[in-house]
């Protein structure tokens, strides 16, 4: 059986989508952030914190886990700058309690929800994992914080892990049954949908003059389900023993200003959105984009939906809720 932490929540419920059709899937969630519709009937469910200890040792004492996924963290980069302790307690404290139950409990194969922002403001074009560490946040340095954990209880305990840093996910399921639900909505292409569906007024864009072609900041979007499918393989490696410890970067490997992210949402929904530019958002990079090539060469993952249909997809979702 397969433990998935934080597989009520909008990435880890779209690996779990994709998990059932291969393992038995245990899914644990306090829903701090997640939802019990995103829920797959077919996996088992326990509701409860990460953090507790004696939740823990009850789980893996019950179950025969071989494997964990732990997709369960608080991730809103401003609310990480406001609140830094809450980012330290959920995101580095509690996994210090998974990782020693799952050490006491001898499961060593662990599978960790990285991010792009572990690397600041970068200096190339292209990120690649060799590509320097630097955060500048407190949310992308608690999980910079778990990487070296992750390093060190290798080298120590034994612990097999692949950590893997995503870059902007979006999209929804293509069965349109699970999608992108966060509250509040920080993220770009829900928040322009809802717009576009007539539930926010209006679309702030946040700076209009960065060094970008058209001023506006430049992201890499990656289909949750190509995220998922990464999860499976590295899963899968991890399993028949083909990778020790690994990172890899995850994302399209092409980069979509926010004005192009909202000029393909208007395409894909045939309605005009009404735009007002705003000052720059604290922490916003001019530019993330990945080299996932690392992945593509050792596991074989290669990404298959593109912008247009990241955004038909959540328009699907987003439109079947109103
Ligand atoms: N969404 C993105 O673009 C993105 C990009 C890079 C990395 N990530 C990382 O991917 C992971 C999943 O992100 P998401 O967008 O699906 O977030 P999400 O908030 O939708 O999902 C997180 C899930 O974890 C659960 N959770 C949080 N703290 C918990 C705790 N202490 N105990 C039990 N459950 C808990 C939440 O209830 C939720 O179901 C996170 O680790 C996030 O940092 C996300
Ligand atoms: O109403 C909005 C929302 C966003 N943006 C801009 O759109 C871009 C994308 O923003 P958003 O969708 O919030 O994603 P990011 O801030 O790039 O962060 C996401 O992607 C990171 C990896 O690249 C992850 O670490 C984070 O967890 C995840 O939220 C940024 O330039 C924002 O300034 C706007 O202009 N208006």
């Amino acid at each position: 059986m397969i433990l998935v932490v934080g597989g009520a929540g909008y990435i880890g419920s779209h690996f779990v989508e994709e998990l059932i059709k291969e393992q038995e899937v245990l899914v644990l969630d306090n829903f701090s952030t997640g939802h019990k519709h995103l829920l797959n009937e077919k996996a088992q469910f326990i509701e409860g914190n990460l953090g507790d200890e004696q939740l823990l040792n009850d789980i893996f004492s019950n179950y025969k886990i071989n494997a964990v996924i732990h997709f369960a963290a608080s991730s809103l980069v401003g609310e990480s700058v406001l609140n830094p302790m809450k980012y330290y307690e959920n995101n580095v404290s509690a996994t210090i309690t998974l990782l020693k139950v799952m050490m006491e409990h001898h499961v060593k194969k662990f599978i960790f929800s990285s991010t792009a922002a572990t690397y600041g403001i970068p200096t190339t074009d292209f990120i690649t994992e060799e590509t320097a560490i630097n955060p500048i946040n407190p949310y992308g340095k608690s999980k910079l914080m778990v990487e070296w954990m992750l390093e060190d209880f290798s080298k120590s305990y034994g612990l097999s892990y692949v950590i893997l840093r995503y870059f902007n996910a979006a999209g929804a399921h293509v069965n349109g049954r699970i999608g992108e639900n966060h509250s509040p909505e920080t993220h770009l292409i829900p928040i322009v949908l809802e717009h576009l569906l007539g539930i926010r007024e209006s679309i702030s864009v946040f700076g209009n003059d960065y060094p970008t072609e058209d001023g506006t900041c430049i992201r890499d979007y990656i289909h949750v389900t190509d995220l998922a499918n990464a999860h499976l393989l590295s899963l899968n490696a991890l399993l028949e023993n083909k990778i020790h410890t690994d990172v890899f970067n995850l994302g399209n490997g092409s980069g979509y200003s926010v004005m192009e992210v909202i000029k393909t949402c208007e395409d894909v929904t045939k309605k005009s959105a009404s735009i007002v530019i705003e000052a720059r958002r604290t922490g916003d990079p001019s530019r993330l984009v990945a080299s996932s090539e690392k992945i593509t060469a050792t596991l074989g993952w290669k990404p298959v939906f593109d912008l247009v249909s990241i955004v038909e997809t959540a328009w699907k979702w987003h439109s079947s809720r109103i």
